[in-house]
């Protein structure tokens, strides 16, 4: 757990039965992108995001995190394009007509757990939920950073956050910092959550994927709500 004043504090009760979120993680030190990922699902879940509106995917390392990122969104607005369903930000790119959608089957975690499904055209029921297609609330990077030898860390870390930044940015999507950047294998395993006083960050980063996508719908709506009293 957090010890001291570190962490995100308590999570905010927000209702994610309405949200659509991509999770894109590297496959480089997959030990600790699992229970991350894992992690993710698991605080989606919790907000009510259903199963089927959790896709998943994977690129092989953190590098590759931002194209995949820009284009995971690209491709959800234009599916959003087809289906008629534009998602929170109606904002689309174009259109085409034959885009698979990534949908993880049952709501599994990491690479196994991908599942390529035929794009359907529209919302589908499903058992205790509605299925959505179109554009992403928000979109989790997730990638495991350990310092090595040469100055590589220091180049992909650097890159990385900047990539992110930016495509959060040009699209108006919260696009969630799932980086661990650390010097060591345990400083990773802690913040993975795999030691006696660890704690999954993957955990804070499914919650904060919730909050900023409700809260982007939200501002987007013209809704300007306040918190506390000033
Ligand atoms: N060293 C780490 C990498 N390196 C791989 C790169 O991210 C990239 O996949 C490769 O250079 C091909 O473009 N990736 C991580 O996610 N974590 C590392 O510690
Ligand atoms: C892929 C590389 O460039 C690799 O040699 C980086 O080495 P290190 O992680 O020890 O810095």
């Amino acid at each position: 757990m957090f010890s001291g004043v570190k962490g995100p504090g308590g999570s905010q009760k927000l209702d994610g039965s309405s949200l659509r979120v991509a999770i894109v993680h590297a496959r480089w030190n997959t030990t600790l992108i699992e229970p991350l990922v894992a992690g993710a699902i698991s605080r989606l879940k919790a907000a009510n995001v259903h199963p089927e509106n959790i896709i998943v995917t994977s690129v092989p390392g953190s590098w590759e995190l931002p194209v995949a990122v820009q284009r995971l969104y690209a491709g959800s607005q234009i599916q959003g394009s087809t289906t008629g369903i534009g998602g929170a930000s109606g904002d689309l790119l174009g259109s085409a007509t034959d885009l698979p959608s990534l949908v993880v089957q049952g709501g599994g975690t990491g690479s196994s757990g991908d599942g390529l499904l035929s794009a359907g055209g529209g919302k589908k029921k499903s058992e205790g939920g509605e299925k959505k297609e179109g554009t992403f609330d928000a979109i989790i990077a997730i990638g495991v950073l350990i310092k090595g030898e040469t100055v590589h860390f220091e180049h992909i870390a650097e890159s990385v956050s900047r990539g992110l930044m930016r495509v959060q940015l040009d699209f108006g999507v919260p696009v969630i910092f799932g980086l661990l950047t650390v010097l060591n294998e345990e400083q990773a395993k802690k913040r993975a959550g795999l030691t006696e006083d660890g704690h999954n960050h993957g955990e804070d980063w499914g919650d904060a994927a919730v909050e900023m996508a409700v809260k982007r719908k939200q501002w987007g709506e013209g809704a300007i709500v306040t918190e506390r009293a000033a």
